[in-house]
């Protein structure tokens, strides 16, 4: 257990949303390469929402190695995985179906257990298990890079204020059947999970975003999910934003090198 205190949020503010998608590919570019260096996988987790669509900088990009990455999802609908609230599907059609991944390196929750919640969370549990228990051998899975968003109401992944998951602290994979957001019935990693990764990374774009931006980075104190995301030393946690979603913000920006 880390006894340094969390890094402070990392906030790179852009002109544009445009500039943020090819600033963000670099960025995903540059920690695949360093794990990749490391350890010869690169393991990742999306979000669906508005995030998948902030992800076309990979497309096309010839220093994405798609055959060494592996993807799961940070949270997922309990739909089939063709339906339109999945975030599998999402991702899909914004990202997955222009790129050369293998379909095996993207970790989908089991299609045939959506009748069982608790089954299909314990199996996609196990999946992370499979990939990140044996190689790592660590308590907790450490993602090489979570990608998440954040909600109106400052949810993220599935992880909604005043939800009894905000306290799981031993799971990682746990579901919910009464999300406040359609569809009811997801799964979504946990805390432990999400603040164990080395790099966490929020997306936000749009003056949509503004308010609740203000919300979770000025006021953290107010304890709503999005700012709950710590990573643990020497996890680093980021914020990706457009201008019109920084609009209201009182914490500073750093110029984004990298
Ligand atoms: O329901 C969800 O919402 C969050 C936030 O979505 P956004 O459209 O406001 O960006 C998303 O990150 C999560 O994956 C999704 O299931």
């Amino acid at each position: 257990m880390s006894h340094h205190p969390p890094n402070p949020p990392v906030i790179h503010s852009f002109a544009s949303s445009e500039v943020l998608m090819s600033s963000l590919a670099s960025f995903v570019v540059k920690a695949q390469k360093e794990a990749i260096d490391k350890k010869g996988r690169f393991t990742i987790a999306l979000s669906g929402g508005s995030l998948p669509k902030q992800l076309s900088g990979l497309i096309g990009n010839h220093a994405v190695k798609w055959d060494m990455w592996q993807v799961f999802y940070a949270d997922e609908r309990v739909v089939p995985l063709d339906h339109p609230d999945s975030n599998h599907n999402l991702c899909t059609a914004e990202l997955f179906s222009k790129v050369p991944i293998p379909t095996a390196n993207i970790r989908t929750i089991d299609p045939n257990l959506l009748s069982d919640l608790e089954e299909l969370s314990d199996a996609y549990e196990q999946e992370l298990i499979r990939e990140f228990a044996q190689k790592d051998a660590a308590r907790f899975p450490v993602f090489d890079l979570i990608l998440l968003g954040v909600g109106p109401d400052g949810h993220t992944a599935s992880l909604f204020p005043g939800h009894e998951l905000l306290a799981e602290e031993d799971r990682w994979v746990a579901y919910i059947e009464d999300s406040p957001k359609p569809p009811p019935k997801r799964i979504t990693l946990t805390y432990p999970v999400i603040n164990h990764a080395s790099r966490v990374v929020f997306v936000a774009v749009g003056e949509g975003k503004a308010e609740i931006l203000s919300e979770v980075l000025d006021s953290p104190e107010k304890g709503l999910p999005a700012s709950r995301v710590k990573p643990v030393h020497p996890g680093q946690l980021f914020w990706f934003v457009d201008e019109k979603a920084a609009a209201k913000l009182r914490v500073p920006s750093q110029d984004f090198k990298l």
